[in-house]
């Protein structure tokens, strides 16, 4: 049994069709990231997951239960952190944890909840005063009140700054390690690409890509791109290079080389040549394409137009993934 399971699940709302035909599978055990620029569809998609709003046509399973039909039993196995989540500011981070608890009709330990988003310390003081990470965080204690085997995050990063959205990545990962699927949407791509085992991407109500990150890259033409700083660039490299199987676009500035490859495989072979055309390679940068440029030619059909763009991209990503080490 599948975690989720979605068969040409649809909502219209009057002549908008929010969703369409959705057939969309997370597996137990895995963080998916449901991606999609604002009016995707995701929203309207986790209400029907949750039976906030019925569905218009198709349907689905979370957990086993019928979304339809089985709605109340569904939000009693999931943990859900809504996107527009507002705490009391006058209760403490602990009564908000045992209402949590209370509701769910679990026997948690409150301070063990809190413990696992770092808010142990936390516990007595009154929730007015936290950051927005913090707020954020005791909003995921609350929803892992019930130990959920399925935690369906919207937007769990949002509003957080570099160091509070590490945290959180932190903590849904250990609470994936503790075997809960997770789902969580997102429109920061970088975020995703960072923790998720698997993407699925919304555009206008449907579902237009979905796969594990490295196989979307390979099955949307993802290219790399070698930037080349030589002592000097010899009259026949540019000829020579672009002659070359895999090369799509070679561009040279002063002593800079610029060489798109069509996949990674192809970024030896370049090396290669440049290095035995006799000039001196000063410095090599690789940057492959990022979940962000990905995003941007699946949800508009274009390619990001500014080169700056996309090294900021690429760059964030490794920042990310190193500082997430
Ligand atoms: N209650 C509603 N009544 C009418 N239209 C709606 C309603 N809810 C959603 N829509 C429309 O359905 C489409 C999908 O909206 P939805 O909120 O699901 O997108 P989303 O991907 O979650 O966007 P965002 O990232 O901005 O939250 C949009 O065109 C939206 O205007």
């Amino acid at each position: 049994m599948d975690a989720i399971e979605t068969n040409s699940l649809g909502r219209r709302f009057g002549d908008v069709n929010a969703v369409e035909s959705l057939d969309l599978t997370v597996q137990k055990g895995e963080i998916y990231g449901f991606l999609g620029p604002n009016g995707a569809g995701k929203s309207t998609t986790i209400n029907m997951l949750l039976g906030f709003t019925p569905p218009s046509s198709g349907s689905g399973t979370v957990l086993g239960y019928d979304l339809e039909h089985e709605s109340v039993a569904i939000r009693q196995s999931v943990g859900v952190l809504p996107e527009d989540f507002g705490v009391y500011g006058r209760l403490t981070a602990r009564k908000h944890v045992r209402f949590a608890i209370e509701t769910k009709g679990a026997d948690d330990d409150p301070d063990d909840l809190l413990g696992r988003v770092e808010l142990a310390d936390v516990a007595d003081r009154t929730a007015g005063g936290f950051s927005t990470g913090m707020k954020q965080r005791l909003a995921l204690a609350m929803a892992l009140a019930g130990n959920p085997d399925l935690l369906i995050l919207d937007e769990p990063s949002s509003g957080l700054d570099p160091n509070g959205a590490r945290e959180m990545r932190a903590i849904i990962r250990e609470e994936n390690e503790r075997g809960t699927t997770v789902f969580f949407s997102s429109h920061v791509m970088e975020q995703v690409e960072a923790i998720c085992d698997r993407v699925g991407i919304m555009r206008d109500g449907r579902l237009i890509a979905e796969d594990a990150i490295d196989s979307l890259k390979d099955r949307f033409d993802a290219d790399s791109r070698l930037v080349f700083t030589l002592d000097t660039v010899a009259d026949d490299i540019v000829p020579a290079l672009e002659t070359m199987n895999g090369v799509t676009d070679i561009n040279a500035d002063g002593n800079d080389v610029s060489v798109v490859v069509a996949d990674a495989s192809r970024k030896a072979p370049v090396i290669e040549a440049v290095g035995a055309s006799g000039v001196t390679i000063k410095d090599i940068r690789i940057d492959d394409s990022s979940l962000e440029d990905l995003f941007a030619t699946l949800t508009t059909g274009e390619r990001p137009t500014s080169r700056h763009a996309e090294e900021n991209a690429a760059n964030t990503t490794q920042l990310i993934r190193e500082a997430d080490q």
